[in-house]
């Protein structure tokens, strides 16, 4: 049995977290906090593994305050940067037997569309993203988006492909989108949407799309618990879910 303890249990992620575990047989719930909550409560309550699906502001306090507490992290809360992975990296240096899984995405299409948008981008000249969201998120570009286009960047490098091409020299209102790592990600809002994303790719004569949906929170839950039931074997930090995966 393995206890388990949910950081913002209360929100839309923490919520379906908390009922998946609780309906697991092989895990046991042993703390649901929430904002104003300490770390260190998860430990006193005996949990062996922390979920967060906070805000990008708390999550890096919570992981180095997991670590401080000797428990295992898994994480699902977005905004994380190269320096902030870099110093929950250097933070496990002093506790080499725990594991900390930061993934943009546990929804299992989302892993793979990442993984093969990686594969399939150096073989077309043009690679953009859109990713779609319900309007309640606070960050934009997605987490997913971030780690798609940096995927899909150094897999380009790696193969020598020149950048996408684009003619616009005049877009004043920013219509182009956001430029990450030198891939267009443009995001939208709508009411009714879940968690969606689809990697265009474009040769002459030919386009090749990846999309995959998201329609409700519980198309993240098999990924969750594959986190939690596997990040003690995983020690250090993993930085997505396919690094627990064989794909
Ligand atoms: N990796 C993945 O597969 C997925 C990742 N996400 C990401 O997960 C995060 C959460 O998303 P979502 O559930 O929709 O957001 P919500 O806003 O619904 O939930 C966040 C919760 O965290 C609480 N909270 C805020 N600060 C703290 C803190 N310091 N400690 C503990 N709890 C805190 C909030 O409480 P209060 O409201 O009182 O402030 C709220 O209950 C986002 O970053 C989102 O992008 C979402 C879906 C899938
Ligand atoms: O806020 C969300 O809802 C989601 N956040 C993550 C992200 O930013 O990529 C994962 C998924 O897209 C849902």
């Amino acid at each position: 049995m393995i206890s388990v303890a949910v950081l913002g249990a209360s929100g839309r992620m923490g919520a379906t977290t908390v009922h998946a575990v609780d309906s697991a047989d092989d895990l046991t719930l042993v703390a649901a906090l929430d904002a104003g909550d300490e770390v260190a409560m998860a430990a006193r309550a005996g949990a062996q593994v922390v979920v967060d699906f906070t805000v990008p502001s708390a999550t890096e306090a919570n992981v180095h305050a997991a670590i401080e507490a000797g428990l295992h992290a898994v994480v699902g809360t977005t905004g994380w940067t190269a320096d902030a992975l870099g110093r929950v990296d250097e933070h496990l240096k002093e506790r080499p037997e725990l594991g900390v899984l930061i993934a943009p995405n546990f929804a299992l299409g989302a892993v793979l569309a990442m993984k093969l948008s990686a594969a399939a981008a150096p073989y077309f000249e043009s690679v953009e993203i859109v990713e779609l969201h319900h309007p309640d998120k606070v960050d934009a570009p997605s987490g997913t988006a971030r780690h798609t286009a940096a995927g899909i960047a150094a897999a380009r490098a790696a193969a020598g492909v020149a950048s996408s091409p684009d003619a616009t020299s005049q877009d004043p209102d920013g219509a182009r989108g956001a430029v990450l790592d030198g891939v267009h990600v443009h995001a939208v809002r709508l009411r009714g949407l879940v968690a969606h994303e689809e990697i265009l790719m474009g040769n002459p004569g030919e386009q090749f799309t990846i999309r995959t949906d998201s329609f409700d929170r519980v198309s993240f839950m098999p990924g969750v618990l594959l986190g939690i039931r596997k990040v003690a074997a995983h020690p250090g930090l993993t930085v997505g879910l396919d690094g627990y995966m064989t794909l």
